[in-house]
């Protein structure tokens, strides 16, 4: 049977009213609307949550992904000064008005492929100015556009060139996070997250406690890279400083797992950078399995460059074995909750923010199912009650 379903928002952006057609519109008889949309045969969606990006920054790293093709690892290229070094140097010579111009646009793309919430992440600046740069552009990108936004600082992404790990940590402790802290507290800045890429060769376990803590003192979520490329005891970290979220897991253990079941700290899963660097890919069904919170994100950077939401849920389902539903509420409720925005955001709910996607299929699962195919199914996208993306070329599928 078809329930014919319509979400009704109201003036302050807020979902006023969820149900079957009929009962809606005898609720609303008489009422006024600013803007009806008929979407008979079509479905709605909540607006889909990308819960880790990297998407500020200056220079493609195109000619990477050849390198990478023809056998190098990620750490290869990264120790050879590539990889996140490559983008650092770029990123800090570009003006803050490059910087925006290439965060919009990818912002604009996001939201096309039905994304109404995204983490943005800074990190390729590794030093005071250029880190607060990218927070500022972060900052300007959520003033100038719809999609909302969660910002983190990840100012301990890598060890930059010329410094040891000891002496970036120090650096952060005592240069970065007590001017972001200054810069919070006049209301200069809006920062919500704090990261760190605890990794074999970047920042070791107890460096990423003392700036995660440090960060948490501060009144930021902790949400960081762990257990990506080796396992690092991330999990047990993250869960003994009760972080909110921990990204990548390709090779968390099962102790790991069970740690971040019992601290409810959301997994996020990036299956784009697990394709894309050959990983073998994250457990999603132990996780699953264990009671872990698992959320998705795309992981945009110059290392996987992907905007699309859609394509990701798809490499979950088929590389991580998640069914389309889990994925869904991995990329809506979930991700919403690893952001610390599951009470407004990530479900269709009255009082909850109208974010809306609105694909024209019978069924929602063809957003996964047509790999690639969002350009053709998304109709509508809505934010806060308001069409921000309008699609008048899409097919009948
Ligand atoms: N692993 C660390 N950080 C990013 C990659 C950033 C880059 O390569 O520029 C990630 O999440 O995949
Ligand atoms: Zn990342």
């Amino acid at each position: 049977m078809c329930v014919c379903v319509c979400v009704c928002v109201r003036s302050d952006g807020l979902i006023k009213a969820v149900g079957p057609a009929d009962i809606i519109e005898s609720q609303f008889k008489g009422a006024k609307f600013d803007n009806v949309l008929d979407a008979s045969g079509m479905c709605v969606i909540p607006g889909l949550v990308d819960a880790h990006t990297h998407p500020v920054w200056a220079g493609d790293r195109v000619h990477e992904f050849a390198m990478k093709l023809a056998g190098a690892t990620y750490m290869e290229v990264h120790e050879a000064g590539g990889g996140i070094h490559f983008t650092v140097s770029h990123t800090r010579s570009a003006t803050e008005q490059q910087l925006l111009d290439g965060l919009q646009s990818r912002l604009e793309r996001m939201m096309r492929a039905g994304t109404t919430l995204v983490e943005c992440k800074s990190g390729y600046g590794l030093e005071l100015d250029t880190e607060l740069k990218m927070l500022r552009v972060i900052n300007s990108a959520r003033n100038s556009l719809p999609i909302g936004i969660s910002a983190t600082y990840c100012g301990a992404h890598a060890v930059p060139k010329g410094k040891t790990m000891e002496e970036a940590t120090q650096d952060i402790m005592a240069v970065q996070l007590p001017k972001i802290k200054m810069q919070i507290a006049s209301g200069e800045l809006q920062v919500d997250n704090i990261d760190v890429f605890c990794e074999k060769g970047v920042f070791d376990l107890n460096s990423t406690h003392c700036i995660l803590k440090a960060g948490k003192d501060m009144g930021l979520n902790i949400n960081f890279h762990g257990d990506e490329l080796h396992p690092m005891n991330s999990a047990h970290l993250g869960a003994e400083l009760g972080a909110l979220a921990i990204s990548h897991l390709e090779e968390v253990t099962d102790d790991g797992i069970a740690a971040m079941a019992r601290a409810k700290t959301s997994a996020v899963l990036l299956p784009t950078t697990a394709y894309i660097l050959r990983l073998s890919p994250p457990r999603a069904r132990d996780m699953l399995d264990a009671g872990v919170i698992v959320a998705l994100g795309s992981d945009f950077n110059p290392n996987a460059y992907c905007c699309s939401m859609p394509m990701v849920m798809h490499l979950a389902c088929v590389l991580m074995k998640m069914s389309m539903p889990e994925a869904l509420a991995a990329s809506t409720i979930n991700a919403a909750y690893a952001l610390n925005r599951s009470h407004t955001h990530g479900s269709l709910e009255i009082g909850k923010q109208g974010d809306l996607v609105i694909i024209n299929a019978p069924r929602w699962e063809h957003l996964v199912y047509q790999f690639g195919g969002h350009q053709e199914l998304i109709r509508y996208v809505i934010i806060k009650g308001e069409v921000v993306y309008e699609n008048a070329k899409v097919l009948n599928l």
